[in-house]
This record gives C-alpha cells, sequence and structure tokens, in this order.
C-alpha cells in the first residue's frame, strides 16, 4: 500500500512537472511578449542555448548572436527573455541618461555575486542612490588629486621594468599592468596598496585569478545559487574544488578588514581632535567617501559597502589592464605609431618647466595623437567583450529603421531586455573602415578635413562605447584614463622604459579578443604580451 502510494507521488510530480514544462514551452514560444521576435526557436525556449555556447564553448556566445543577426536582422530574440540589437544607431536609446529609467534585469546583474553593489542593483531608485554615493570619489575633479599617487606607482612600476629588463629578463605586461591597475585601486580606494608590482614577474597569478573570476561570471548567471553556496561551505573544502573561490573570499575578508578599520578610525576622528581629520580630508579613499556620504544606516552596514568596494576592485582591474595592454601590443608592433607617439611627447617634455620630470595630465589629455591613441585602445579593447542588458520600465522602445537594405518596424515593450554588445558596435566597419587595424589617425582631424570626414568622425566618437553610456555607465572612467595617459606618457618620454621595449613572442593573437568571459580574453594559451629591453638606447 505505502508502496503503491508512493509510486502515485512520484507519477504526480513526474506528470506535473511535465505539465509545467509545457506550459512553460507554450508560453515562451507564442505568448511571451517577446514571442513574435526573429531568432532560433531553441534560443527562445531554453537558457541552455546561451549556456552551450558561454560555458561549455568558454564565453562564445556573443560571436553565436553576430551570427544571429546576420541571418534574422537586428533585433533578435537571443534567450526566453532577452533582445539584442546589432545597429549601432540604437545605442543612445538603450543606455539612457537620468531622464527615463532604467533598470538592469537580474538575470545580468547577478553575473558579479555583488547584488547589493550599485552594479548589481537592479532597480532604477536604488541604483540612483548607491551610485550617487560613488560618483563624488570619481569626479574628473577628485581624480585629478589622485594623480601624484598614479604618477608614483607609475614611476615605480617604470623602476621596476627597468631594473628587470635590465637582466635580460622578459617582462609580461599583462601580468605588469593587472598588478599595477589592482595597486592604483588598493592605494586610491581603500587607502592600502596591495603590493602587487613589488611581487616576484609582478605575481601573475593576481591576472589568472581575475580571470578565472570573470570567466566564472557565466555560471553566476545561469546558477545564482552558485556564489552563496560557496560562502557557506568551509574554506577548506572549497579550496578542494574551488580554489579561486578560495582567493576570493581572502579578498573579501582583507576588504571587510579595511572597511572596519576605515569606520573606528572616522569614528575616533570625530571624537579626537586633528591629525586624523586632516588626513582623511586631504587624502579620503572611497571607503571614507562611502562612509561618510549621506547614504541611510542599512546601506552603510559592512556587507553592502564589502560588495561595493569588491565591485571597485574587480570593475577596475581587468578593464584597465587589458585596455594597457592592448595599447601596448600595438604601439610596439606599429613603428610609425611609435615613434609619431614618442615625437608628440617629447616636444611636450620640452616646454616643461626646469625641475619637472612628469608630464601633467591635463598636459597628456590634450596632446592630439596621444588622445587619439587611447581612443583607438580602447575601440579595439572594448571595455567589456559582454553584452550589458539594460530594462526599460515604463517606456516603449521603437526600432524603426532601414538595416542591411531591408526596412524594420518593432515596438519594444516595457519591462523588456534589451541588451547591446560594444565590441561589435567598434568593429563594425560601416562606422570603422579596417575596423581590425590600429590606425590612431581615425580620429584625427587634419585641417585639410571635408564635411564628410568631420562627419564620419562625428560618427566614429558617437559610437565609441567601452564606457557604455547613461546612468549606468562606468563609475570610474576618469580613473581609468588617468591611469592610461599617465602611464603611457611616463613609459614613452624622453628616457621612458617604454621606448626601449621590443615585443618577445607575442603576436596580435595575444590581444585580440576570441573568448568573452565579460573580460575579453585572447586564446587561452596566449602567455601575455612579452617584451625584452633593447640595450644601449637612450631616446
Ligand atoms: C579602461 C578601463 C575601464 C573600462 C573600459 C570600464 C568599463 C565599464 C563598463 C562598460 C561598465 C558597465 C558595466 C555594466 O553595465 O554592467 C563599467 C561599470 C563600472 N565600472 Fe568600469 N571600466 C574601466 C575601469 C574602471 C575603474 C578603474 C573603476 C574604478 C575602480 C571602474 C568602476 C566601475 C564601476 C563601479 C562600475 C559599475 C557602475 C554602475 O553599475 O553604476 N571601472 N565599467
Amino acid at each position: 500500500m505505502d508502496l503503491l502510494l508512493r509510486s502515485h507521488a512520484l507519477l504526480l510530480v513526474c506528470v506535473s512537472t511535465c505539465i509545467l514544462a509545457i506550459v512553460g514551452a507554450v508560453y515562451r514560444l507564442f505568448y511571451s511578449p517577446i514571442a513574435r521576435y526573429p531568432g532560433p526557436r531553441l534560443a527562445a525556449l531554453t537558457f541552455a542555448y546561451e549556456f552551450y555556447y558561454d560555458v561549455v564553448c568558454k564565453g562564445r556566445y556573443s560571436w553565436k548572436i553576430q551570427e544571429l543577426h546576420r541571418i534574422y536582422g537586428p533585433v533578435v530574440r537571443i534567450n526566453p527573455e532577452e533582445l539584442h540589437i546589432a545597429d549601432p544607431a540604437s545605442y543612445d536609446s538603450v543606455y539612457v541618461g537620468p531622464g527615463r529609467s532604467t533598470e538592469k534585469w537580474e538575470y545580468s546583474a547577478r553575473m558579479f555575486g555583488t547584488t547589493t553593489a550599485a552594479v548589481g542593483t537592479t532597480g532604477h531608485e536604488l541604483h540612483r542612490i548607491r551610485r550617487g554615493a560613488l560618483n563624488g570619489f570619481f569626479s574628473k575633479r577628485t581624480v585629478a588629486n589622485l594623480t601624484p599617487t598614479i604618477q608614483e606607482l607609475v614611476d615605480h612600476g617604470c623602476e621596476l621594468l627597468r631594473r628587470r629588463g635590465g637582466a635580460n629578463c622578459v617582462l609580461n605586461l599583462r601580468d605588469f599592468f593587472a598588478a599595477f591597475s589592482a595597486d592604483v585601486i588598493g592605494l586610491v580606494a581603500f587607502g592600502s596598496n596591495y603590493g602587487l608590482l613589488d611581487r616576484e614577474d609582478f605575481e601573475p597569478a593576481w591576472q589568472k585569478l581575475m580571470m578565472d573570476l570573470s570567466s566564472g561570471t557565466h555560471i553566476m548567471k545561469q546558477f545564482p545559487w552558485t556564489y552563496p553556496l560557496l560562502k557557506i561551505i568551509p574554506p577548506s573544502i572549497v579550496s578542494l574544488f574551488h580554489p579561486p573561490g578560495t582567493h576570493l573570499f581572502n579578498i573579501r575578508n582583507d576588504i571587510k578588514l579595511k572597511i572596519e578599520e576605515t569606520r573606528s578610525s572616522l569614528n575616533s576622528s570625530s571624537t579626537d581632535n586633528g591629525k586624523n581629520v586632516r588626513e582623511l580630508a586631504s587624502q579620503p579613499t572611497a571607503l571614507h567617501t562611502l562612509l561618510t556620504s549621506a547614504l541611510p544606516a542599512a546601506e552603510l552596514l559592512t556587507p553592502r559597502l564589502e560588495d561595493e568596494a569588491f565591485t571597485l576592485l574587480g570593475a577596475g582591474t581587468l578593464t584597465t589592464a587589458h585596455t594597457l595592454t592592448t595599447l601596448f601590443y600595438h604601439i610596439l608592433a606599429n613603428t610609425a605609431i611609435s615613434h609619431q607617439l614618442q615625437t608628440e611627447l617629447s616636444s611636450l617634455h620640452n616646454n616643461l618647466p626646469p625641475g619637472t620630470t612628469s608630464l601633467p595630465l591635463a598636459d597628456l589629455e590634450h596632446a592630439p595623437y596621444l588622445q587619439a591613441v587611447v581612443a583607438e585602445g580602447l575601440r579595439l579593447s572594448f571595455g567589456v567583450s559582454h553584452r550589458l542588458a539594460r530594462i526599460s520600465p515604463d517606456t516603449v522602445l521603437r526600432y524603426e529603421a532601414v538595416y542591411n537594405g531591408r526596412t524594420y518596424d518593432y515596438t519594444i515593450p516595457p519591462g523588456v531586455p534589451v541588451s547591446m554588445t560594444p565590441m561589435f558596435m567598434h568593429l563594425d566597419p560601416t562606422v570603422f573602415p579596417s575596423p581590425h587595424v590600429f590606425d590612431p589617425s581615425r580620429w584625427l582631424a587634419p585641417s585639410t578635413s571635408s564635411e564628410d570626414d568631420m562627419a564620419a568622425l562625428k560618427r566614429r566618437r558617437a559610437y565609441l562605447v567601452p564606457f557604455s553610456k547613461g546612468t549606468r555607465a562606468c563609475a570610474g572612467m576618469w580613473l581609468a584614463y588617468a591611469e592610461l595617459y599617465v602611464m603611457l606618457g611616463a613609459l614613452f618620454s624622453p628616457g621612458g622604459v617604454g621606448r626601449r621595449m621590443e615585443l618577445f613572442e607575442t603576436g596580435s593573437a595575444d590581444v585580440e579578443c576570441v573568448h568573452d568571459f565579460f573580460n575579453p580574453s585572447p586564446r587561452l594559451k596566449s602567455k601575455g604580451v612579452r617584451v625584452v629591453l633593447r640595450k644601449g638606447v637612450h631616446a
């Protein structure tokens, strides 16, 4: 009798599951608000389609999406709930400013595991509050005040390159830049340097760890329980089956300590007199800024701040490092570009007041050729390689355009996640002719430029979106620019160690993105961008 009851219960569960699956499939295929959008039926039916390309094939769905656009047109349904747009002209209507509510889709917001940080916040209003607390620290003006700190780290890094490269050693710029960008965040955001630059070979394990975590974002999207699960399993067990998880929690614990230290130093400075207060006022870190912000008390609890601070480290490391690595590869691979850059920096140097050794950030930012080199580096490093989904909760999105000779007219209902992929905008040959060629001159406007040339340049500028746009765009953009300009300025100025660099067993395949792990990744076997220093060159 008991057995009979049990087999009936099992049968009921099986039948109910089948009915639910059938009803779900029918809904997704025929009744979903995006049921009439073109795309593969399998992608409309299940997230497993995306899983196959991004998890099994290691970050390849972005390229599959590009192929789908060739078949289905500019707007494609890429999973049961999301539409992807290929037409760069739509960018400004998807990634909008504060005038229109923009939400993140929970499915993509959870891919970093930091769901209480601004980057993982889905709702428009809560994001506005959280982001508001960060903005002051990352404003252009605050970053200008941080420049001496960045310059110090750059100079230290250059000295290490000179010393280590002098012994005929091969230098790995990928690891160098990952160590540098993390040391910058540690120092300016948390108040103490991680000291990665000083470690042997610039601590290659750091770059690897960050890339491993980045590639885990596809799993986090599909299986949101993985992160909370890792948190409750003892670290000794996690280390057995998922070593990056252990390092992740060590980093987070360290950040937690820094938050508590800052909190108590602020508490004591509000009661003590003098030194602490002055110190904090002269060089407040991102943690000080958050802790002294007008955020409500619940937003200032340590676990939330830990999410926010960890995001700064995660968001500011590989992005900046990959851009610098890409830039250096192309500059070093192209003698004419390298010479033109050096000539511009040499002439800026000639105008420096006596006794000054480093070029001020403002001078670097206004140097036309350097500006063009940086723009081209950002174009070919893409920012992030993954599509960024946004939801317009209360406004219909219209897509009316002639695309590849055909007319399309779509009305996307509010609440539908819509994404675009900057990587493919940056490689669109109609906007950027010969898109894979590193050509800074495409950003220059010679005096002989015609009206058409200027219109094309304007279009290129509008479609360069490495930091995304709108309310959810990169918070650390000015910091990133400062790092790029100061590093390039120091390495390629007269006497700069960059002038002595020569690529070592490195080719374009070491920077070209072929895996989308949210951050762009070259072929998995790449050893990075490696250089040796030429002897007897005193540029
Ligand atoms: C070249 C370097 C960088 C590039 C290309 C870049 C690009 C981006 C992009 C495309 C986003 C949007 C991500 C999304 O929608 O999910 C983003 C977000 C963000 N970035 Fe950056 N980033 C860079 C450097 C930095 C640095 C140095 C920091 C600061 C430490 C930083 C902090 C952030 C934060 C906090 C967000 C989340 C913003 C929000 O959701 O409100 N980034 N970044």
